[in-house]
């Protein structure tokens, strides 16, 4: 059996599989007074610990059962996407967050620790800092500044090789546009299986039901001088009250949906301006492939919106087939990256070979 941890800001969720087969799901709600009493996120380690241990014995699984443990990896170095070993130096970056602090940083922490204990190994698959940008993709167009890397990359990876499968091939055959359109949107061209640009969610690219993406970057630099708006201010609006929140107060495409289907015109209005900009971005990475794809991918929550899909399919299905698997499971996508490693699919990374660093 494989545990599968996946430490979000509220809760953890956690999985045990047999093969591909799920056996049990939960997703365990942390009490937020509880939590806001660890001043860092790794202070929290002893505390999830607990409630994961506690879950385990409700559901009679015994550690000494597992072959594996996988957690969601964390804001660690830029690195090629895959599954890796948690090894030393992986975990002192976890610990200091060597790209921010974030919950799934606990991820590769706690499979580690629980590994340890029944002597068998921890893994963590594509965190969102995947990075397999080519040189040119690097440059902003101000030398202070460089276009980064930040990337969905679990969920998009598993819809390409969920597609690949499908059409009885391997990622690294096919070139894909695959758009993962969540509470942010990554629109990434991926060549032979290589994440090789993205928008990056957080900061550029189509907005999303609450992240604005790009913006006229000349009223941007006003606002921030306007002094009406405090640096943490600007960061909120920009990730977490932008896009369709800004325009119609909720982060819910289906409550949107269902105001386009009552008559309201503001809602149709922005909601198509999103289909639209996610239209742009698509055509924008067919030029990174040069045109040579062979499929654009939808997926994620807000690709259930059958209404949404038309729209954008119009728009871009003369670049290459159009195909629609909404939703996401990433302790299914977790899991399988795993068993690719353990089945001998994939090779297995070591962060600090990937990375350049000693071990
Ligand atoms: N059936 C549906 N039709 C339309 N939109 C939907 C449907 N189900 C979920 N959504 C929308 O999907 C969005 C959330 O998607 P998802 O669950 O993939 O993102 P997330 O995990 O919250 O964020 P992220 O992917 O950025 O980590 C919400 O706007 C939600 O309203
Ligand atoms: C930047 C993409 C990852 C995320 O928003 O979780």
């Amino acid at each position: 059996m494989i545990l599968v941890i996946n430490p979000g800001s509220t809760s953890t969720k956690l999985a045990v599989f047999k093969g591909t087969e799920k056996i049990v799901q939960e997703n365990i709600d942390h009490n937020v007074e509880a939590l806001s009493r660890f001043e860092k996120i790794t202070d929290q380690y002893a505390y999830r610990m607990e409630a994961i241990m506690g879950w385990l014995k409700a559901n009679h699984i015994k550690p000494a059962d597992l072959i594996a443990v996988v957690g969601r990896g964390g804001l660690l170095r830029s690195m090629p996407s895959g599954t890796y070993l948690v090894t030393e130096k992986m975990l002192d970056d976890l610990r200091i967050g060597i790209q921010g602090e974030h919950a799934s940083n606990l991820g590769g922490i706690i499979a580690h620790a629980i590994a340890t204990d029944q002597g068998i190994k921890a893994y963590i698959v594509d965190p969102v800092a995947v990075d397999e940008f080519e040189p040119v993709a690097r440059i902003s167009g101000m030398p202070e500044i460089e276009r980064r890397s930040l990337v969905h990359a679990l969920n998009i990876r598993a819809i390409a090789h969920s597609y690949a499968e499908d059409v009885g091939k391997k990622i690294d055959d096919l070139n894909l546009i695959v758009a993962h359109l969540g509470g942010g949107i990554s629109i990434a061209p991926m060549k032979k299986g290589k994440i090789i640009d993205v928008n990056n969610a957080n900061e550029m690219g189509p907005f999303s039901p609450e992240r604005t993406g790009s913006l006229p970057v000349g009223d941007l630099v006003k606002m921030c001088f306007s002094g009406n708006y405090t640096f943490s201010e600007m960061k909120k609006k920009m990730r977490g009250t932008g896009g369709l929140t800004g325009y119609l107060g909720t982060n819910d495409a289906r409550a949107v949906i269902e105001r386009i289907e009552q008559g309201d015109q503001k809602a149709k209005l922005v909601f198509e301006a999103m289909g639209y900009q996610i239209a742009k971005e698509i055509g924008a990475m067919a030029t990174v492939l040069s045109g040579e794809i062979d499929a654009i991918v939808m997926t994620g929550g807000v690709a259930y919106s059958d209404y949404l899909m038309a729209f954008i399919e119009d728009h871009v299905s003369f670049i290459a087939p159009f195909i629609v698997k909404p939703g996401e499971d990433e302790m299914k996508a977790l899991n399988l990256g795993t068993l690719r490693v353990l089945n001998g699919e994939d090779r297995l990374k070591i962060y600090e070979e990937e990375v350049g660093i000693d071990g």
